[in-house]
């Protein structure tokens, strides 16, 4: 099996980059930001199945750059789509939490509505439906909270301000799941696997870390684990205004993505020990 996948510096990608299968293309080889160059390469290219883990992820940039956001997030992924579909090739999908309005207190189940709160979560709504309208065979996991010993993420700012602070104060009244990048990938090279063998039903998939959690929560665990001592503040979303809103409940059914694929939810402890041992092997 051949797998093609747009991105390569980011967190998923990173970890995807460590299978065989795989051929990750950076932003010089396909920038999103260009939908139609991306097309060309999906219409050229000797691959058996497609996975997209390029994204424009800065969530409150944003909602001030919703065009750029739009082109990479939605325009190019409908494109990169359709022209798999052209060809047969199975196309694979991460999107987010951010689709859902954070409402209620029930788990999202892939039957429910999405309601985007923000410009990040509207434009990665927008490529789910290009997806889907592409007509083509594809799968879009859905997935929360990423962390990995790469990129940005909440793991590596926490470490960074617990490093210089020693009082914080997190958000508690977002609930979710958060989940390592290399779970993620290798969730996606599961999927991979059954639309290469013509097995993978279309459709749209949950998949995040358990269990649900609190960032206040995550940062607690993550301090634990690194022996900092850092005095946690629990507040309210609104002691933290960000120029886009978060949604409160972003807690995921995945349980489809068990009966489908095999798929379990990885527990989050886990992973982030790993994460951290990795960091602190980089850092030695
Ligand atoms: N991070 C998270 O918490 C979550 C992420 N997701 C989704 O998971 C997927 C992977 O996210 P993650 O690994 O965290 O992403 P990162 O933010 O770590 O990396 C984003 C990747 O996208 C690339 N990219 C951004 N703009 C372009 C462009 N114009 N052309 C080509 N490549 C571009 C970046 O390239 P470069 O290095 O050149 O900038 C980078 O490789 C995304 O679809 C994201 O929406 C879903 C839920 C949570
Ligand atoms: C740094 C910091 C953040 N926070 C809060 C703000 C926010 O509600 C929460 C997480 O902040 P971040 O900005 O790190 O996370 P954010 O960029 O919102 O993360 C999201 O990224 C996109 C790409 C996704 O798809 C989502 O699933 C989610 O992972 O933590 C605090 O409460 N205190 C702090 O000191």
């Amino acid at each position: 099996m051949r797998v093609l996948v747009f991105g390569k510096s980011g967190q998923v990608a990173t970890e995807l980059d460590k299978y065989d299968e795989t051929t990750c293309l950076d932003r010089a080889a396909a920038d999103l930001a260009s939908p139609a160059a991306c097309a060309e390469v999906v219409a050229n290219c000797e691959a058996d199945v497609i996975i997209n883990a390029a994204a424009y992820t800065a969530v409150d940039d944003a909602e001030s750059d919703e065009i750029t956001a739009t082109m990479v997030n939605a325009t190019s992924v409908r494109m990169m789509a359709e022209a798999a579909a052209h060809r047969d090739i199975p196309f694979i999908h991460i999107s987010t939490d951010y689709v859902f309005d954070g409402s209620g207190t029930d788990p999202w189940t892939t039957e429910d509505f999405p309601a985007p709160l923000g410009a990040y979560g509207r434009t990665k709504y927008k490529g789910e439906q290009g997806i889907v309208d592409a007509g083509g065979r594809y799968g879009i996991l859905r997935t929360s909270w990423v962390f990995s010993a790469h990129g940005n993420n909440f793991v590596k700012t926490m470490l960074r301000l617990g490093g210089e602070r020693d009082a914080l104060s997190i958000v508690d009244d977002q609930i979710g799941g958060p989940t390592a990048a290399h779970d993620i990938a290798s969730a996606l090279m599961v999927m991979a696997q059954a639309y290469y063998e013509g097995m993978g039903p279309n459709g749209v998939y949950h998949f995040s870390g358990e269990p649900d959690a609190s960032w206040a929560d995550f940062a607690t665990e993550i301090f634990d684990q690194s022996d900092l001592n850092v005095n946690i503040t629990r507040i309210p979303s609104e002691k933290f205004p960000t120029p886009a809103p978060r949604p409160l409940n972003s807690r995921m059914d995945c349980e489809t993505t068990r009966q489908t694929f095999g798929i379990y939810r990885p527990n989050w402890r886990d992973s982030l020990k790993i994460v951290l041992d990795e960091l602190n092997a980089d850092k030695g």
